[in-house]
């Protein structure tokens, strides 16, 4: 025997142990990853009721289609896929999960109308009750219920025409800081001076909120607590990273501590301070005798709310109103800046549209019209219909089955095994996916030119789509349509007509890639950053 034998049984023993390690641990792995198949691909599938529907393929174990979807703009590639597949589709997203697509105006219409089988997801409830609180876009179906019958007339017809004259005031400081942008000597001398125009218009349409929703002015200032502590939950959202979705997809990661929950927090403390101290001294203002100045929505909410013909347990609550606050702020801000933006775009594009615009609202002979003489303008009616027709700047909406049910459709589907599907039949807990944008850019309701910007359109096609607004679903349908589209309507037009007869738009001399870039709203981006940069000339005379 020699010395080294030992050695060579402690090395052979290490070998054969590893060996065993080795191989338990790969099992082990190979156990994981099989269960793992299971669970993403065949388990979910055969959980899922549209499974017979026809749609693309899953590119990816892992990611679905969600990489083909994320890859182009919103819409796009769904757009595509309707036209392949027909107008109920099925896809995969990233994990397993399933989801169905529709753009069947009758079977969008009756989930968009069944809020107590058709709610919105949890993840959706979620992101927003973090930095909004208990307002309207977050409620349960019975809450929302109450509240949005408190809030209804801050809305009406009367109330959106007595605050077009606040609209006003905050259009004409727009036209000073874009004239006062436009002026500046340009840092290239090869080019003309360009204006960042969507920063400057999401600044008026944080002011026209702020003053017509709750008598706050120039919430965009950086005086403005308020203005100040909303930026910075919107900051913390946008940088949101994959942590932040697991905890939003996962409870159990719901008490991870990261820097944008963290960012979150701490805003919204200050935020609902403020809110707090707003909605105490607005109650104050109502309860003085004499107030005069009570048309922002707020004051309307509140008095509402404390009519004495609603019963206790219909009222709001005070946290109810304050969550209204952010609400307002976030739902009626980025969705009418982004599209404000796309409409400069659109005009700096179409420079024979800008000018038919120009001429119409040239004839008016006051600075100031009232609501009923700017709806009377039939093209710059027509112009903002064409906007929020392509130019969707919500342009995806998710439901959920709350519990089994059938859907109707306009017209029956072929399923993937040759039957014919008059109707769906869906389990609890299917989830819908509705790109709004695919449904305005239908070939079979717009007729082939969809694609192309338009507002000589016919805006009433022969197929009707259950929209509130002009046969579109960019203001959604049913009982969560947008609570604010007289507002918005009320707000671009006045916008539109100010800086419209001061400036004309155009792109400039070196265009850039305008893309959309969509977190909630598709804001307009520029290599990534949300931008619009375009050149603004003085009309001749203004
Ligand atoms: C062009 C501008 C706007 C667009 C495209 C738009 C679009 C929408 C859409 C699609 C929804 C439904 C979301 C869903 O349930 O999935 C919605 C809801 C809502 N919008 Fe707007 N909106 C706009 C402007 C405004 C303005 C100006 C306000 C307020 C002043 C506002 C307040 C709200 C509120 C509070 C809701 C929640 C309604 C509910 O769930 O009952 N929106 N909006």
């Amino acid at each position: 025997m020699t010395t080294s034998q030992p050695y060579v049984e402690v090395l052979v023993s290490i070998a054969r142990n590893s060996a065993i390690l080795f191989a338990g641990l790969a099992g082990g792995l190979a156990v994981i990853a099989g269960l793992a198949y299971l669970y993403l691909y065949p388990l979910q599938l055969l959980r899922f009721s549209g499974r017979n529907l026809p749609g693309p393929e899953p590119t990816n174990l892992l990611w679905g289609n969600q990489k083909e979807i994320m890859g182009k703009n919103t819409g796009d590639v769904q757009t595509e896929w309707f036209e392949k597949y027909g107008k109920v589709m099925r896809y995969r997203y990233a994990l397993g999960a399933q989801h169905i697509s529709l753009n069947d105006p009758v079977a969008l219409g009756h989930i968009f109308q069944h809020t107590d089988t058709f709610g919105k997801m949890y993840r959706t409830k979620r992101i927003l009750s973090d930095i909004l609180g208990d307002g309207l876009l977050t409620a349960d179906p019975v809450n929302h219920r109450r509240q949005r019958r408190v809030l209804n007339p801050a809305f009406s017809v009367t109330a959106i025409r007595e605050m077009v004259p606040d609209f006003f005031g905050v259009a004409y400081k727009l036209r000073d800081a874009v004239a006062a942008e436009a002026g500046k000597p340009s840092l290239d001398e090869k080019k003309p001076q360009e204006v960042e125009v969507h920063e400057l218009v999401s600044h008026a349409t944080l002011d026209i909120i702020g003053v017509s929703g709750f008598g706050a002015r120039d919430l965009s200032s950086s005086d403005s607590a308020l203005g100040t502590s909303y930026a910075d939950l919107l900051t913390a959202r946008n940088q949101a990273n994959i942590f932040d979705f697991l905890q939003i997809t996962y409870p159990a990661f719901k008490n991870l501590p990261t820097k944008a929950t963290r960012k979150i927090k701490d805003s919204r403390t200050i935020t609902d301070k403020l809110g707090h101290d707003i909605v105490a001294e607005r109650k104050k203002a109502l309860e003085a005798a004499g107030d005069t100045d009570t048309r922002d929505m707020l004051s309307r909410l509140l008095r509402a709310n404390m009519a004495p013909d609603l019963k206790p347990e219909q009222r709001m609550t005070d946290d109810e109103v304050m969550g209204q606050i952010t609400t307002l702020m976030f739902a009626g801000h980025e969705t009418t800046s982004t599209a404000m933006s796309w409409a400069l775009w659109r005009l700096a594009i179409h420079q024979d549209i800008q000018a038919k615009l120009r001429a119409e609202l040239m004839t008016i002979d006051t600075d100031e019209p009232s609501i009923d003489a700017l709806n009377a303008l039939t093209y710059l009616e027509k112009f903002v219909h064409e906007v929020l027709r392509l130019d969707d700047p919500v342009a995806l909406s998710y439901r959920i089955a709350l519990k089994d049910a059938v859907v109707p459709l306009s017209a029956p589907v072929t399923g993937r095994d040759g039957s014919t599907i008059e109707a769906l039949t869906v389990k609890k807990g299917t989830m819908f996916h509705t790109p709004i944008i695919s449904l305005n850019r239908s070939k079979d309701i717009w007729g082939d030119d969809a694609d192309k910007f338009n507002p000589d359109r016919d805006t009433n096609p022969s197929t009707q789509v259950p929209g509130m607004y002009g046969n579109l679903l960019t203001f959604l349908s049913g009982p969560h349509h947008c609570i604010g589209y007289r507002f918005a309507l009320a707000e671009l037009k006045v916008l539109l007509f100010v800086l419209v007869r001061s400036f004309n738009f155009e792109l400039p001399a070196e265009p850039y890639t305008i893309v959309p870039h969509t977190l909630i709203t598709m804001r307009p981006s520029i290599n990534g950053k949300i931008s619009m940069r375009l050149v603004v000339k003085p009309v001749a005379g203004q």
